[in-house]
């Protein structure tokens, strides 16, 4: 086999220009594509150009292909030295690194750049997650999004070494006597913008139904139990969750309805001795429903509203709905048929379902806000890098005002985004669980609103920008392609753009003083 260190000269490159003896130089390594030529999915009259066989093909190569290309083992061995005196220079994503296109970091992590929120302990933990993120999490992302499975075992039982399970439930008593990523933040130091950094990580995959699939439903579905549920149910439920052993969805948006939560019409009847509720009827589009063992459902009841655990077990069936992501997410449309579960598996009080349900939205939304301003974020360096690329008419597509135009756009919306973020979670780390509850209901509702509207803008900007490459899903565009596919997600789970807008216009109406007037 070639030693992919052999010096080879332009010159002698230049020699092994046809069909059969096929040569070309990318950033500097040599690549033998005699036989690749007639397997190459651009086809094979691309590569006997006279401006690409026994060239310099750098500008043609990155016009057409992302650098991953040429990282796969297969391509890897086409190569078989490098240009004499020369080192190659370009790169992809390097794994576990900051970044150094602009804008590509929030500005707490570009060199040079201050912030009065996070601390140097921050900073460490940064890394060491977005190490985890790299070497773990982003290949199983890719592998499952091919295949469509759910998230690796391996890729849970190393989160759970990390406790990163129960980290992104935020800061709290369930973190106590657990180690944290390897000991870098203590249990009672880890706060908001820890739990930020985790999420915001996460978001970096680009991968939104693995995303979802990695636990979210874990995420909505275990604060009730958690905060609401009886010593006796925590102690058996809790451990095996966070040990990624059990899984567990939140099921409370039906066919019959979804924000209208009063409108649900899955049913809950005690049994004739009192110990048990029958559960009937079925609820639709719950993340992680196909693998979970738990789901925490919201039921009609004598009372009114009630939330109650259920178990999977006779009676419960789930199957998979295809949305517009992935599989992985585990989507599932659930039905009950005269499930018998335990009155003490009720959350809360009975009747006091909505008190449970919405004393989780508040985590829940602004969750997703760190999602929503790190996934713009990522579209906008493949955008920047794209259109530095790209040449058109001669020119990188660079040149063109409208194409800057729309960055301008795209880069100040995901920096107004973070912005934003971060100060809300600076307040929630300052407030107490109740002060959060009435003073940042209405900003969190807000900055969802405008978060995931910005990310729809950005997602139509961008696939403008990469043309028809922005709508196919492999290739060059295959990530705008993808945010483009699953943005309206982050505009619907967890409240509607437009009814949480308004949510938080109704808070400050119900805030202004009396006395106040123009
Ligand atoms: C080591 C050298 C090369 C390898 C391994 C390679 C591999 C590939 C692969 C895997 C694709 C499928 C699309 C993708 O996944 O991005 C592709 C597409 C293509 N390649 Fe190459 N390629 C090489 C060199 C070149 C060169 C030098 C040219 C010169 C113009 C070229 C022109 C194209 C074209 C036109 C397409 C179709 C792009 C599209 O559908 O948008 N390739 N190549």
């Amino acid at each position: 086999m070639a030693s992919k260190d052999r010096q080879i000269t332009r010159e002698e490159v230049s020699k092994h220009n046809k069909d059969g003896d096929l040569w070309v130089i990318i950033d500097a390594k040599v690549y033998d594509l005699s036989r690749f030529v007639n397997l190459h999915p651009g086809g094979k009259s691309v590569l006997l150009e006279p401006d690409v066989a026994g060239q310099d093909a750098t500008e043609q190569f990155y016009g057409l292909h992302r650098h991953e290309v040429l990282e796969k083992p297969q391509y890897q061995r086409l190569q078989i030295g490098v240009i004499a005196g020369e080192k190659p220079r370009l790169h992809g994503r390097i794994a576990g690194e900051i970044s150094d296109v602009p804008y590509a970091e929030p500005t707490w992590l570009q060199p040079g750049f201050y912030s009065p929120y996070f601390t140097e302990n921050h900073r460490q933990f940064q890394k060491a997650v977005r190490k985890f993120m790299d070497e773990w999490v982003y290949p199983d992302a890719i592998a499952r999004e091919a295949d469509g499975k759910r998230p690796s075992q391996s890729v849970i039982d190393k989160m759970t070494e990390l406790n990163l399970n129960a980290m992104r439930l935020g800061p709290g008593k369930h973190l106590q006597g657990r180690i944290l990523m390897n000991g870098i933040v203590k249990p009672e130091e880890f706060d908001y913008f820890h739990e930020l950094i985790i999420t915001q990580e996460f978001a970096r995959s680009s991968l939104r139904g693995y995303g979802d699939g990695l636990l979210g439903g874990m995420v909505i579905g275990l604060p009730p139990v958690l905060n609401f549920g009886s010593e006796e149910l925590k102690a058996r439920v809790i451990p095996d969750v966070l040990d990624g052993k059990k899984f567990i969805c939140l099921a409370i948006s039906e066919a019959h309805a979804g924000s209208d939560v009063m409108g649900l019409q899955t049913s809950a009847v005690k049994s004739e001795d009192g110990k048990y509720w029958i559960i009937n009827g079925s609820k639709k589009w719950i993340t992680n429903g196909t693998f979970s063992d738990y789901f925490t459902v919201g039921c009609k009841t004598e009372d009114g509203f009630t939330v109650i655990l259920v178990e999977r077990g006779p009676g419960v069936e789930t199957k998979q709905i295809k949305t517009s992501y992935s599989s992985v997410a585990g989507t599932a449309y659930i039905t009950f048929d005269n499930v018998k579960v335990p009155v003490e598996n009720t959350l809360g009080e009975e009747g006091g379902g909505i008190f449970v349900i919405l004393s989780n939205f508040n985590h829940e939304r602004w969750v997703m806000c760190c999602a929503s301003a790190r996934s713009q974020r990522g579209i906008v360096e493949e955008c920047l890098k794209w259109v530095n690329q790209r040449k058109v008419f001669g020119k990188p597509l660079a040149s063109q005002a409208v194409i800057r135009a729309k960055l301008a756009n795209m880069i100040a919306r995901a920096e107004t985004s973070q912005n934003w973020l971060e100060n809300i979670t600076y307040q929630m780390c300052n407030m107490s669980y109740k002060q959060q509850a009435s003073k940042l209901a209405g900003q969190i509702a807000f900055l969802k609103s405008y978060s995931t509207g910005c990310g729809q803008e950005t997602a139509r900007d961008a696939v403008q920008i990469f043309g028809g490459r922005g709508i196919t899903a492999t290739g060059m565009g295959q990530y705008i392609e993808h945010y483009h596919r699953t943005i309206p997600f982050d505009a619907l789970l967890g409240g509607a753009e437009d009814v949480l807008a308004d949510l938080g216009v109704r808070q400050a109406l119900r805030a202004m003083p009396k006395n106040a007037r123009l």
